[in-house]
């Protein structure tokens, strides 16, 4: 396995720096993880449940790419919403804005909501993905916190100390973040399959080196 690099394809510079930092603080702990390259590409998204969203992105990015690679989808679920906005949460906020998001709940007392990563790896263009789940469960509050990324400033965690994600410490978020605990499955699942997982990589690379003209 740590011969091998897997492409993070992504095209939010905000989700590569935190990868980044919870990847760069296992190591410096001794974790033994993957090489990871990251590679800036705004994949179409197939509408449907998150495992399913994330499963289709991460195989057109194995096509894109022609290796393994692995890519993340996030959601933001509101209880009072049977779940939405999900996976839609980036058209949403767009459209709506923080108040906006706030307003979706007005006519609910249940303010609940959980913030869920799903990532997907696959070995190559032709492997099945393998996805993993993490959520962190909070409310939805009027904005608080510096505006950097996203739904940050509207989403209070229910181990953040009353604090919005915006607001706590980068090092804090990615401690109890939903993304640091998708990664964790994954990077878990890639160190228990280390040699099945390695040698998928290399049948996968050596059949498209064969069918190469
Ligand atoms: O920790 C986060 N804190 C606050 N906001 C966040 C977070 N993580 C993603 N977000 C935003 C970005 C996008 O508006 C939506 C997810 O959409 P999503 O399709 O997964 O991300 P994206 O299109 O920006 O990047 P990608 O190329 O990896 O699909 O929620
Ligand atoms: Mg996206």
């Amino acid at each position: 396995m740590s011969q091998q690099t897997i492409t993070f394809v992504t095209g939010n510079a905000k989700k590569l720096e935190e990868v980044r930092a919870i990847m760069d603080a296992q190591r410096a702990a001794g974790v033994q993880l993957p090489r990871v390259e990251a590679r800036k590409l705004d994949l179409p998204e197939l509408q449907g449940e998150p495992e399913l969203v994330s499963a289709e992105k991460c195989r057109l990015a194995a096509r894109e790419v022609g290796g393994a690679v692995m890519v993340e989808d996030t959601c933001l679920c509101f209880n009072a919403l049977g779940g939405l906005p999900g996976p839609y949460i980036k058209w949403f906020l767009d459209k709506l804005g923080h108040d906006g998001l706030n307003k979706l709940l007005a006519a609910y007392d249940d303010k609940s909501a959980y913030a869920q990563c799903v990532f997907a790896f696959s070995a190559g263009p032709d492997a099945e993905p393998v996805v993993f789940d993490g959520r962190t469960a909070g409310k939805i509050v009027p904005a608080r916190g510096e505006n950097a990324f996203g739904w940050d400033p509207v989403f209070e965690p229910d181990e953040g100390n009353g604090l919005t994600y915006a607001q706590m410490a980068k090092d804090d978020k990615n401690a109890i973040s939903h993304r640091r605990r998708s990664l964790d499955h994954l990077t878990a699942y890639l160190r228990e399959h280390a040699a099945d997982v390695g040698a998928q990589i290399e049948h996968e690379a050596a059949k498209r080196a064969k069918t190469l003209p």
